[in-house]
């Protein structure tokens, strides 16, 4: 039996590990959980579940939760996201959106618990610690997003030495057929309508602006050991190639399957093995697969995250910091979907990039450009 914890269980990931949990009792329990502000969604959660400790970003959250659920350990903010991290569980789910879930990755790594590996942002910000301090404890981090598990499915058994190129798929996003000149009249609702994917808004404004995929060529960086030369992208509109690898001796190595993050959250949960699922791939229906090279004109966001990653030091965690506060702003109504790439932009090339930072540095700069600034 695997001892679970979940940062982040209310949102998408979260739900949908919670599901694999409740389809395998004799496999996974569930230990200490985090939530944001859904605290309707938390309590189904709670009843259901009745998690050891529960962490909410409010206090008075807290403290009318703790009124109810004498039971439960309840606790808020940032020691709370601590806590759940340092708890007694094998393994920490990462569902948490954005570079909040760096400090408890790093806390559970401490704890010496294996990380289930959702929150990208975290490697993006900061990878070259979050690895160095992995490797230093001897825990694994597995990924979860689906482009990363289909890699590491790829991988097994594989020398990384004779890895030629890691080829990440995109689906294109709410976008993808649209020219750039189109994007000007984009509304909100159009952004978050994903064709195959059923996401959080953040990474689902990500995937149409394919900072997700800029995200996620980091993300493979510091998981693989790549350099970045060694990470593509291709367009790949049906999303069932979930990502591929590429061997010296030009074989390449594919994963594919249905559309569903429960395989990704599962194979994290049970590796090195198997478990059965229910959603198995209907190949009778699989009329044809798309590939096309990506366009980095056509989606400059890309450009940028590989600029970013080639710049290094602080240059990504800078260019994270100002996608999360620019996204934020196009989810609240406040710039419009044209604008997120012009702030990135503009904040990067405001950015004096500091080489080998420290947390602190890199905790700093996540602040600084993720604010108003002026
Ligand atoms: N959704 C997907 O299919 C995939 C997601 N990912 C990655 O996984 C992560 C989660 O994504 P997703 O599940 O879509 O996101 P959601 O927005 O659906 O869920 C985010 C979770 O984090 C909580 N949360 C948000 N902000 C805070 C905060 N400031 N403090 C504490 N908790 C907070 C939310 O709480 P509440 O809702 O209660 O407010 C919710 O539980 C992201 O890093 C994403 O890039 C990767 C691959 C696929
Ligand atoms: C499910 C998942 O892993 C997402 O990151 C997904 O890949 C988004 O799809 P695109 O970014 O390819 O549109
Ligand atoms: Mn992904």
């Amino acid at each position: 039996m695997k001892k679970i914890s979940i940062l982040g269980a209310t949102g998408s990931v979260g739900s949908q590990a919670l599901e694999v949990i409740s389809n395998n009792p004799e496999s996974f329990s569930l230990c200490s959980i985090s939530a944001g502000r859904n605290i309707e969604k938390l309590e189904e959660i709670i009843t259901t579940f009745k998690p050891a400790l529960v962490s909410v970003v409010d206090d008075d959250d807290r403290k009318s939760l703790a009124s109810k659920y004498a039971d439960i350990e309840f606790l808020s903010g940032k020691e709370g996201l601590l806590s759940v991290a340092r708890d007694e569980s094998d393994m920490l789910l990462t569902a948490i959106m954005g570079s909040i879930g760096l400090e408890p990755t790093l806390a559970a790594i401490e704890s010496g618990k294996d990380i289930a590996l959702a929150n990208k942002e975290t490697l993006v910000a900061a990878g070259e610690i979050v690895m160095e301090r992995a490797k230093e404890k001897g825990v694994s981090i597995v990924p979860v997003d689906s482009e990363h598990s289909a890699v590491f499915q790829c991988l097994r058994g594989e020398k990384l030495s004779e890895m030629k190129r890691i080829i990440l798929t995109a689906s294109g996003g709410s976008f993808r057929d649209l020219s750039r000149e189109e994007l000007a009249d984009v509304t909100l609702e159009m952004a978050l309508d994903h064709p195959n994917w059923s996401m959080g808004r953040k990474i689902t404004i990500d995937s149409a602006t394919m900072m997700n995929k800029g995200l996620e060529v980091i993300e493979a960086k510091w998981l693989f050991d790549a350099d970045v030369d060694q990470i593509s992208t291709i367009l790949h509109r049906e999303s069932t190639v979930h990502s591929m690898v590429e061997f010296t001796d030009n074989s390449i190595m594919a994963q594919m399957g249905t559309a569903d993050m429960k395989t990704a959250i599962q194979f994290a949960f049970s590796h090195p093995d198997r478990l059965p699922m229910n959603n198995p791939m209907d190949l009778d229906k699989l009329s044809q697969l798309n590939f096309k090279p990506m366009d980095l004109e056509r989606f400059k966001m890309l450009q940028y995250a590989y600029d970013a990653l080639r710049t290094g030091g602080t240059m990504p965690a800078v260019m994270n910091a100002a996608n999360e506060y620019a996204v934020a702003k196009f989810l609240d109504g406040e710039i419009s979907f044209t604008d997120i790439e012009k702030v990135v932009e503009l904040r990067m090339d405001d950015h004096n990039p500091v080489k080998n930072p420290d947390l602190e540095t890199i905790l700093y700069y996540d602040r600084l450009y993720k604010s108003d600034m002026r």
